[in-house]
């Protein structure tokens, strides 16, 4: 039971690492937030599409539907001994709502309901390559704007330094991160197991 939460900017490549991590070790179930909760589903659907009237709103369903998906999914996956890979996690709030202009001490109380994760990985990439990856998937989302996504990598960097975090380089083919990614879950699992 290892909770892991991969992080970066949108187009960092996260999905795909994920996709690839899931063959690399045993017993791991993946899931992301937005989750596939109504309130998961009202985020993508309308505060994503439309847009909210002030970002303190999308904080606050962002935060609802992570507790929301801790208790119902995450918590219980846990306790069966899965390894939980969960695509953005609360870094994610306070990167993009704090870009957005949300204080940050506001992001982390609304949070503060659910535990952190056993490790966070952030996936660093230059957000022009990151728009150019994205631009070959459509029309652009909301917050996929170079401008925007350089304050979001400022903040996932700041957090990293301030947090510990590993930060790894994403502009190098897929297959070589996610086996990094493996590692640093692999030496997490054998130091706990050592412990233990
Ligand atoms: N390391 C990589 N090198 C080149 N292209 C990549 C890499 N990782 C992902 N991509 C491509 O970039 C796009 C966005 O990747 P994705 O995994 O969906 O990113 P995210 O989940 O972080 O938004 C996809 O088209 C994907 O195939
Ligand atoms: C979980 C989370 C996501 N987001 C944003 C990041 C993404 O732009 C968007 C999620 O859309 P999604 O399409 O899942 O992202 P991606 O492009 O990474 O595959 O929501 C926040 O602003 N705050 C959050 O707390």
């Amino acid at each position: 039971m290892t909770f892991v939460v991969i992080e970066g900017i949108d187009g960092s490549g996260k999905s795909t690492v994920i996709s690839l991590l899931s063959r690399l070790l045993p017993r791991v179930y993946v899931t992301r937030e937005p989750s596939s909760s109504p309130i998961g589903r009202l985020i993508k659907e309308w505060a994503l599409r439309e847009g909210t009237a002030d970002p303190r709103v999308d904080a606050l369903l962002f935060a609802a539907d992570r507790i929301e998906h801790y208790k119902r999914e995450i918590e219980p996956r846990l306790r069966e001994g899965y390894i939980v890979i969960c695509e953005r996690y609360v870094e994610s709030s306070i990167a993009y709502q704090g870009a957005a202009g949300v204080p940050i001490e506001y992001i982390k109380f609304i949070n503060s309901a659910v535990p952190k994760p056993d490790i966070t990985v952030i996936l660093d990439v230059d957000p022009e390559v990151a728009i150019a990856r994205v631009k070959q998937r459509g029309a652009a989302e909301k917050y996929e704007q170079l401008s925007f996504l350089k304050r979001v990598r400022g903040i996932y960097l700041s957090r990293a330094a301030e947090e510990g975090y590993p930060v790894l380089d994403a502009s190098r083919p897929a297959e070589e991160v996610a086996k990094e990614v493996a590692r640093l879950i692999e030496k997490r699992l054998g130091s706990r197991e050592s412990t233990s």
